[in-house]
């Protein structure tokens, strides 16, 4: 008998079909990568065109977008630190799953505090969570940032929330004389960094 959380008396079930056999099955090892950055710094961009390149090289990723989990498993959820802890909670409990069924899982987030990233990293086994962040100038194609310059939007982060940085993470896209490298480019530091750790191989 086992107490979880607030759940009595259950009881974990093991299938014989496991990880090393989907990853054996997809010639592939799951993980997560998470891309971390302000709104507006090409979190989005990053994840369809590392999602596009693993495709093409018959590798099989899933894309959890921040925006995206807003319509439905997270919409119940707003901007508040607590609630902004809850989405990536609930979005590294997603991932932990998708890397488990052998999948390169890529969420794409805010992901604000560095507190909820590190219980993200410490749900995954081994060195399955990557974390790469975008240190860019942001773009404003939604006009948030207007609107929170303005004071219209409350709350937004890097305008009156705060941002915190990874100390340590093991992927950092930057700009080079001011210049953002190309989607392509973002993609293939990521795609590299995986090829070298032996993901892209069971
Ligand atoms: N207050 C505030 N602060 C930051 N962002 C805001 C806010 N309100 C709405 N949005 C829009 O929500 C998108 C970010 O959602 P996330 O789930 O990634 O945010 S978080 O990780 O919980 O902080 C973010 O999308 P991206 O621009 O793709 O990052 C915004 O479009
Ligand atoms: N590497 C890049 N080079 C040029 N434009 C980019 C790049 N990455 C993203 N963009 C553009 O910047 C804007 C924000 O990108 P997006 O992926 O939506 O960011 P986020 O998901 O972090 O909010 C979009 O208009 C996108 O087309």
């Amino acid at each position: 008998m086992a107490t979880v959380g607030n759940s009595t008396n259950i009881f974990w079930q093991e299938s014989p079909i496991g990880r090393l056999e989907r990853q054996k099955l997809l010639n592939q090892k799951g993980c997560v990568v998470w891309i971390t950055g302000l709104s507006g710094s090409g979190k989005s961009t990053l994840a369809f065109s590392v999602n596009k390149e693993l495709y093409s090289r018959g590798k099989l990723s899933y894309i959890l977008d921040g925006d995206n989990l807003r319509h439905g498993l997270n919409k119940n959820l707003c901007f508040s630190a607590e609630d902004r802890t809850e989405n990536i909670r609930r979005v590294g409990e997603v991932a932990k799953l998708f890397a488990d069924a052998g999948l390169i899982c890529i969420a794409s987030l805010i992901s604000p505090y560095r507190k909820d990233r590190d219980a993200c990293r410490a749900m995954l086994p081994d060195s399955n969570f990557i974390e790469a962040r975008l240190l860019v100038d942001a773009r404003d194609p939604k006009g948030l940032y207007k609107l929170a310059r303005a004071g219209k939007i409350k709350g937004f982060t890097g305008i009156d929330d705060p941002y915190e940085p990874p100390l340590n993470c093991e992927i950092e896209i930057k700009q080079k004389d001011g210049v953002c490298p190309t989607p392509n480019a973002m993609a293939g530091q990521v795609v590299s960094y995986l090829e070298e750790e032996g993901y892209l191989h069971f």
